[in-house]
């Protein structure tokens, strides 16, 4: 197999990663529920039946507390199980109590059937006004949008703002930002058609 190439972008997103990490663990958590409650009110604004969420790694928001809520209140939530790099990512049912299953890079995903979101809520560790953002660099988020063409929705502390981020032919935008300060419509949609 050929080695895959990587590009000076990829050299600069790597540091970008190194520094916005450090960033956002240095970041205080009490503003974090005030930034849930308003990701809950952008997506009771939308109509959509399926959820795309994240069960939180290391550091990162967590998105558990809004899961209980929205299936509360009648929502149904995917979660990612994190496929071999180059694949999307694929979105497995959860529900309170149903088993959790070890996946890649420490992810973990529920033991339900697979289902297709029809919004997507995204992790970043950096985020520009256009809607670009910096993952952990597997380019699942890109892949996964790429193929599910439903609105995206970023979330993160206003710390991980930067002026703009490099983007690269894969990025695709995300619709909305939710940090615990503001919600920030890009304009950019990802739908279908
Ligand atoms: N909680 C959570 N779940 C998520 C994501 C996320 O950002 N947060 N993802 C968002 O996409 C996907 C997982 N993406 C990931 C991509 C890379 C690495 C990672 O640790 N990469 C290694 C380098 C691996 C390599 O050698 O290639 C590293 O950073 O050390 C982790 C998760 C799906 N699930
Ligand atoms: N749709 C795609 N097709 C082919 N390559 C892609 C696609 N999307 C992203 N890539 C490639 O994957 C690599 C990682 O992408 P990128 O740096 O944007 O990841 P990321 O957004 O930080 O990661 P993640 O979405 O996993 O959090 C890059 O080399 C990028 O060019």
């Amino acid at each position: 197999m050929a080695a895959p190439q990587i590009s000076s972008l990829d050299l600069q997103k790597k540091e970008l990663r190194r520094q916005m990490t450090e960033r956002r663990d240095a970041t205080a958590r009490d503003t974090e529920a005030a930034l849930l409650l308003r990701l809950r009110n952008v997506i009771e604004a939308h109509s959509a039946s399926v959820i795309g969420a994240v069960w939180p790694l290391p550091g990162e928001i967590d998105l558990r507390p809004l899961c209980f809520q929205l299936v509360e209140a009648g929502r149904r939530i995917g979660l990612p199980e994190t496929t071999p790099k180059g694949n999307p990512l694929i979105f497995r049912e959860w529900k309170e109590g149903v088993p959790m299953c070890e996946g890649r890079f420490g992810t973990s995903y529920p033991d339900g059937p697979v289902v297709i979101p029809d919004l997507v809520l995204v992790p970043f560790l950096a985020f520009d006004r256009a809607g670009y953002r910096l993952g952990y660099g597997g380019g699942y988020y890109d892949r996964t949008l790429a193929q599910l063409k439903v609105p995206a929705i970023g979330y993160g502390f206003s710390t991980q703002e930067m002026e703009a981020l490099p983007a690269g032919p894969y990025d695709i935008p995300l619709s909305v930002i939710v940090t615990e300060k503001e919600t920030i419509e890009t304009g950019f949609h990802n739908s279908k058609g």
